[in-house]
């Protein structure tokens, strides 16, 4: 997931994004989406419309490939976010939640509170992930840091609590 082929400039501004977004290179995580500007909470960041693999179909091929490190469990499949959704990395406490929209077949993300200039965007994936999480001091220091100081951080409310929808929340595989 590291790698980046050189000729990609990094960090890539997102010029038609309506937000100061740009997606960043860690050795660790590979691309992580970072604000440019500072957000504020309750903020829309983006809505990806996702593309729905069948069960069966993902069963035989999906799972067996790159794919599988991106999709959401969903009704009646798995589901790959087209766009923003697949960049965001994981994060214990994150600042970005998302809701999944089963009827419009997209998912949106929210911040869940204030995001600083520069700091990366980060959702959870869950309890288990299934790589070796990065430590938000291994590169980049605060810069890559997805999550404030806990006496930053505003405290956990009902409007908060869609953070913990989890990528995969009904399986133990993900
Ligand atoms: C949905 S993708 C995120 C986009 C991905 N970083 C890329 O460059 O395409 C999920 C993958 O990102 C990496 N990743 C995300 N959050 C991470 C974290 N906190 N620590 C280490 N790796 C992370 C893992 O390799 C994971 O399988």
């Amino acid at each position: 997931m590291a790698s980046l082929p050189d000729l990609l400039p990094d960090p890539l501004p997102l010029p038609t994004h309506k937000l100061n977004l740009e997606l960043r290179h860690h050795p660790k995580k590979g691309r992580g989406v970072f604000a440019s500007q500072p957000l504020p909470r309750n903020l829309l960041l983006d809505v990806s419309p996702i593309l729905l693999f069948p069960h069966p179909e993902y069963e035989a091929h999906g799972r067996h490939t790159r794919l599988d490190h991106y999709t959401y469990r969903w009704p009646g499949g798995f589901a790959l976010a087209l766009g923003l959704g697949s960049m965001f990395s994981h994060a214990r406490d994150p600042n970005v939640g998302f809701i999944r929209d089963v009827e419009q077949s997209v998912i949106r993300y929210v911040t869940l509170r204030e995001v600083r200039e520069g700091e990366e965007l980060c959702i959870s994936y869950g309890e288990k992930v299934w790589f070796e999480e990065a430590e938000s001091d291994d590169a980049d220091g605060d810069e890559g840091e997805c999550q404030r100081r806990a006496e930053e951080s505003e405290p956990e409310t009902e409007d908060t609590v869609f953070a913990r929808m989890r990528l995969g929340e009904e399986s133990d595989e993900k």
